[in-house]
C-alpha cells in the first residue's frame, strides 16, 4: 500500500492511489483459493443451490409483502416443529447495494433451523432502482413489520453480508417512535462490512449509486453512532463484527474501526478475524453448522448453548 505524509486525523486510504483504492473494495481480487474472475458466480450458484435446498426441505413462506414497493418482499424459513415462540434470524445480502438477491441468500437456513430458528432472507431494491437511502428505509421496515407479524418473537437477530452488514448497522440508528412499534431487537451479526462509505465514492462500485459525499457521509453509521443519540438497543444487545482473515486491508480496517466505535459508544460490541476465509466463503460455509461464523450465530442467538 502507498503512503504519504498525512494531515492529523486524515483516513489512512487517502494516500491510496486510485488503483490501490480500487482494489481494496475489490473483494474478490483478494481471494487465494480461485481466480478473481470466478469468485462471485461460484458463490452466486452456492447461494443458488442452498436457496434450492432450504424451500425443498424447509417449511417455508415465499415473496411474503413487508412494504408496498414491487421489491419489498422476504422469504420466511421455518423450523420443523411448530412453535409459538421462536427467535427471528433476518439475513440483508451483499453486492455493494447492487447485486445479489433473495434468491440465492438462504445459506444458513438448513443449520439454524434445525437449532429452532426462524429464517428470514429479505430483498431491498438494489441500484438502480433504489438508492442507498431507500434501502436503508426498506430493510428498517422489514424488521417493523416482523416485530408486528410475530410480536411473541423471543428476539430478533439482524445479519448481514457485505453491504447488507452496512444496512444492518444502519438500524442500529433507526427511530422507531415514527414506525410506533419498537422491536425486540436481541442482536447483531455485521460480517465482511463496510461502515464509512466515503472511500467507496472514489472507486467504480460508485457508478451505478451516484452517491455524492453528503449521501456516503448520512449513509455511514462509522461517522453517524459518534454523533446519534442513543441507540434504539440497549447496552445488552451484541453487535459482533466479523471480518475473513482474506477480507482486504480496507475491510479490516473498516471492522476494526466501526468495533471501536461500537464500544465507545456503549454497546456490547466484539471483533471476529475469522482464520482461513475470504470476503465470500465466511457466508458460503454457513450451510454447515460447523463453520465458525454458524457457531457464532447460533451462541448469540443460544448465549447459553
Ligand atoms: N465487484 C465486487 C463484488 C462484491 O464485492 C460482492 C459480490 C457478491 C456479494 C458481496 C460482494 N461484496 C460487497 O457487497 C468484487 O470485486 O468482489
Amino acid at each position: 500500500m502507498a503512503a504519504s505524509t498525512l494531515p492529523a486525523g486524515e483516513p489512512p486510504w487517502k494516500t491510496l492511489s486510485a488503483e490501490e483504492l480500487e482494489k481494496q473494495y475489490s473483494p474478490s481480487r483478494w481471494v487465494i483459493r480461485m481466480k478473481a474472475e470466478e469468485v462471485v458466480s461460484t458463490f452466486v450458484r452456492a447461494g443458488s443451490q442452498a436457496t434450492r435446498k432450504a424451500r425443498a426441505t424447509r417449511r417455508n413462506q415465499l415473496d411474503v409483502p413487508y412494504g408496498d414497493g414491487e421489491g419489498e418482499k422476504m422469504d420466511i424459513y421455518f423450523p420443523d416443529e411448530d412453535s409459538k415462540a421462536f427467535p427471528l434470524f433476518l439475513f440483508f445480502h451483499g453486492g455493494y447495494w447492487q447485486s445479489g438477491s433473495k434468491d440465492d441468500s438462504a445459506f444458513m437456513v438448513t443449520p439454524l433451523t434445525a437449532q429452532g430458528v426462524v429464517v428470514v432472507i429479505v430483498a431491498y431494491d438494489i441500484a438502480p432502482k433504489g438508492a442507498l437511502d431507500r434501502m436503508v428505509d426498506q430493510v428498517t421496515r422489514s424488521v417493523v413489520f416482523l416485530q408486528r407479524r410475530y410480536p411473541s418473537n423471543e428476539g430478533i437477530y439482524l445479519c448481514g453480508h457485505s453491504a447488507g452488514a452496512h444496512l444492518a448497522a444502519m438500524v442500529l440508528l433507526a427511530s422507531w417512535t415514527k414506525h410506533g412499534v419498537t422491536p425486540n431487537l436481541q442482536g447483531f451479526l455485521l460480517v465482511s462490512g463496510i461502515y464509512d462509505l466515503e472511500p467507496l465514492i472514489y472507486t467504480s462500485q460508485n457508478a451505478p449509486l451516484h452517491m455524492a459525499l453528503e449521501d456516503a457521509q448520512r449513509n455511514s453509521p462509522q461517522r453517524r453512532l459518534e454523533v446519534a443519540p442513543p441507540t434504539p438497543v440497549g447496552p445488552a444487545c451484541p453487535v459482533v463484527v466479523v471480518v475473513g482473515q482474506h477480507d482486504s486491508p480496507e475491510f479490516h480496517r473498516q471492522s476494526r474501526e466501526f468495533y471501536e466505535t461500537l464500544h465507545r459508544v456503549g454497546l456490547k460490541a466484539s471483533l471476529q478475524e475469522l482464520p482461513d476465509v475470504d470476503h465470500f466463503d465466511i457466508v458460503e460455509n454457513l450451510t454447515r453448522e460447523d463453520h465458525a461464523l454458524t457457531q457464532i450465530i447460533l451462541k448469540t442467538i443460544f448465549p447459553t448453548l
